[in-house]
């Protein structure tokens, strides 16, 4: 079931991301001081989009593209993934939660009580400094139950409207094991066909006539005929589950409410909670494309070593496959490098040709979305054109969705369908290329534009707004909005309330409490 924000398809939600680092404290009775790396962010990133992240050195790009691959254990907040549906993974958090749901729906209610305070103080509070904190104590309340809502609907959905959620929890419960079984029956399957193939080809190395390899893998071939049939019955049964389901939704869809809750019902699967295990299988969808190539590559591998790990890793081929040198050729191909390379070892390229082969392993492993973390950002610039090119091509080929992390306007520009800028762990803009580039509102974007190097002569007639002072620490940011210590038009507001990110226009999303260019 495929998320649908504007028309698009969603491929990531990150919702209210929170990745704090723990400082080292000085004494036992010093306060915890952590580095608020990324400091709630949320958005979305559509299947088959370049968006580009940009923002000053230290505002949490590179951190960001780490959380949601889950390289760190995210701190707080969702990063819901729809490249997979939910019961191919069968996560164990669906247990936990689904046991607890009464309970949870409680919370739910006790937080919506506090939220409703929280909106009547506010409306009461007097004008200045009463407001702002009124606000701010509004907005973590409005979190709080926001958290405890969709931890729920996103599993139940219109079901939340059920008086006793019991036999909901049980249904659903019922799914979830069966969807473990069919995924059970996939996973042997599949280590049952690589053996087979395994087996075939040592088999043919030794000489063996196809009669006699014939013979010696009947049983293997048994097996995996045994568990194709369990698969069908496993997958039958999973299904008759999930009409069960739909019938049941049946009493509530005349409920006003019913198509708000049932649009929260969803198949995406919270990485964040995912355990080690269950993460190793989506994994190989989610991919990283470095900066610097040659510290990521092992000096001791050849170029074909290094690209067939990871299709070890993923049971996607055996060593001895014999389709396996040419599906690295080909991968090579894709990605620009001559086939005789495949014996060669890193230290024998260029640094074009290393991110090549960084490409290479990342795409040998058929992901749907890759982090670029400032991929382009060590090499000439003609090498960088080159780079971009691959990049490009192999997202048409490949149909795949990239996150491109670079703190250079100009390539952002470039290559990025969408523009998320960053500043001091927060989203502060967000819109389609031209637009941003066009029309940006925030003036932290707008500050960034302005310092592009430029060719037109006009440009001394424009106003030149120099970005003034260092980023803050992100150990104690600002107050109100970050930026408001280095911004032109920051008023008494500014310092108190964290700006919100809204959407502006259609598509374009700012957090600022005196937008430009509306
Ligand atoms: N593993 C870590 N432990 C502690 N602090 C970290 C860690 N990783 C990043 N940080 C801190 O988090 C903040 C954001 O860093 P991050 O590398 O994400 O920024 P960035 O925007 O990618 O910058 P750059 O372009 O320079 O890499 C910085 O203050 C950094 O020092």
């Amino acid at each position: 079931m495929a998320k649908i924000q504007n028309g698009k398809k969603v491929l990531i939600r990150i919702e209210n991301l929170k990745q704090y680092f723990p400082l080292k404290k000085k004494s036992i009775f010093a306060e915890q001081l952590y580095v608020r790396a990324n400091d709630d962010v949320s958005l979305d990133i559509y299947e088959g989009e370049t968006l580009g992240l940009v923002g000053e050195s230290g505002c949490g790009k590179s951190t960001l593209g780490r959380t949601l691959l889950q390289l760190y254990n995210q701190t707080d907040g969702r990063t819901i993934y729809y490249g997979r549906e939910l019961d191919e993974i069968a996560p164990q958090y669906v247990v936990k939660t689904l046991k607890n749901l009464e309970k949870i729906r409680e919370k739910y209610k006790e937080a919506k009580k506090v939220e409703e305070e929280a909106r009547k103080a506010y409306e009461k509070a007097a004008e200045g400094e009463e407001k702002y904190k009124a606000i701010n104590k509004l907005r973590a309340a409005e979190k709080v139950s926001k958290d405890y809502f969709l931890d729920m609907v996103q599993l139940i959905g219109g079901f939340y409207l059920a008086e006793d959620l019991k036999p909901v929890a049980d249904i659903l419960l019922k799914e979830h094991n069966a969807a473990i079984k069919v995924r059970r029956i996939k996973n042997k399957i599949q280590d049952y066909q690589l053996k087979l193939d395994n087996k075939v080809a040592k088999l043919r190395d030794k000489g063996n006539s196809e009669k006699e390899i014939e013979e010696k893998v009947k049983t293997l071939k048994e097996k995996i005929a045994e568990q194709k049939a369990a698969l069908k019955e496993a997958e039958k049964k999973l299904e008759e589950i999930l009409a069960t389901i739909e019938k049941m939704l049946d009493p509530y869809r005349d409920h006003p409410d019913f198509e708000r809750l049932e649009s929260y019902r969803d198949k995406g699967i919270d990485l964040a909670k995912l355990t080690v295990d269950e993460m190793r299988i989506v994994r190989k969808d989610l991919q990283l494309i470095f900066q610097d190539p040659y510290s990521s590559l092992n000096p001791k591998m050849t170029v074909g070593q290094i690209i067939s790990e990871g299709l070890f890793a993923h049971k996607m081929f055996s060593p001895n496959d014999p389709k396996l040198q040419d599906y690295v050729l080909d991968v090579m191909d894709k990605c620009g490098l001559q086939n005789y390379f495949v014996h060669r070892y890193p230290h024998q390229f260029s640094g074009g040709q290393r991110q090549r082969i960084g490409i290479a392993r990342s795409v040998a492993l058929k992901p749907k979305f890759i982090v670029c973390d400032e991929a382009v950002s060590a090499l000439d610039v003609s090498i960088q054109s080159q780079i971009l090119n691959l990049l490009q091509d192999l997202k048409e080929q490949e149909k795949l969705t990239y996150l491109f992390i670079s703190h250079d306007l100009s390539v952002i520009k470039h290559i990025s369908d969408r523009v998320a800028v960053m500043y001091l762990g927060n989203v502060v803009e967000l819109a389609e290329t031209e637009e941003l580039y066009q029309r940006p509102m925030h003036p932290y974007t707008e500050a960034l534009l302005m310092a592009i190097p430029t060719t037109d002569i006009d440009v001394d007639k424009k106003e030149v707004y120099v970005l003034e002072g260092d980023i803050p620490s992100p150990i104690r940011p600002p107050a109100g909005c970050k930026f408001h210590t280095r911004c032109r038009y920051a008023t008494e507001i500014c310092k108190n309330v964290p700006p919100k990110l809204e959407e502006a226009s259609p598509g374009h999303f700012v957090a600022c409490h005196h937008k430009l260019n509306q």
